[in-house]
């Protein structure tokens, strides 16, 4: 008998939601454990983090995390009223971005990386439907650190669901799913451990 190798198991755990309007995709072991936790001490030691401020109400208010936009120097990101230059890669965030690519074949250019310290922390209702992202975005998002919920609502319709996020799963969000469905990090405040997730995505050159 062989031994099937990590890299192989990978595809075969595929989770596929068959949602109207949307296309979603889980796979829960995408990283080992031990990749997850090795690259989650380096995140949080090595990128700056920094808890950003968003206008609410003509008053700048802090978000509840902190985030690190990385990507292709021409990844510009608007997002409430607030326009993000990129920074460099990180040589880990990099490989994997390119892995996370060849493997899904889709490119990516960017990455959002969002750190909650704990339960406490969270982020609201939203699509990642911003124009610089183009029509239909694809959006895969690696999570390590504690497991949290994920929610999606559709806009129109009362249509729910709820994943839970376990360290190393990879989701891939496609079709209308920004169009059509808002997602959010609910709080969980029994949850005392922090996590780490990478939103990668492709935003086109102008020009
Ligand atoms: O932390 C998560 O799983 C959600 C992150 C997210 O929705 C985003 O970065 O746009
Ligand atoms: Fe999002």
């Amino acid at each position: 008998m062989t031994r099937q190798s990590h890299s192989d198991n990978r595809q075969s755990g595929a989770q596929h939601f068959s949602l109207p309007d949307a296309s979603l995709t889980l796979w829960p072991n995408w990283l080992e454990l031990q990749q997850s936790s090795t690259l989650q001490q380096q995140l949080l030691q090595q990128l700056q983090w920094s808890q950003d401020s968003i206008v609410m109400f003509g008053k700048a208010v802090k978000i509840p995390r902190y985030q690190v936009w990385m990507g292709d120097s021409h990844c510009s990101y608007r997002y409430s009223g607030t326009t993000f230059s990129p920074q460099p890669w990180h040589t880990q965030v990099q490989q994997l971005a390119q892995q996370i690519s060849a493997f899904l074949q889709l490119p990516f250019n960017c990455v959002l990386l969002n750190w909650y310290r704990d339960g406490g922390q969270h982020m609201g209702w939203h699509a990642d439907n911003e124009p610089e992202l183009g029509d239909n975005p694809y959006i895969a998002s690696l999570s390590i650190g504690a497991t949290r919920r994920f929610e999606l609502k559709h806009r129109q319709q009362p249509w729910q669901l709820a994943l839970d996020l376990t360290p190393g799963s990879l989701l891939l969000m496609a079709g209308e799913c920004q169009q059509h469905w808002l997602h959010r990090l609910p709080k969980q405040s029994k949850v005392t451990d922090s996590r780490i997730n990478l939103t990668f995505r492709y935003i086109k050159s102008s020009g």
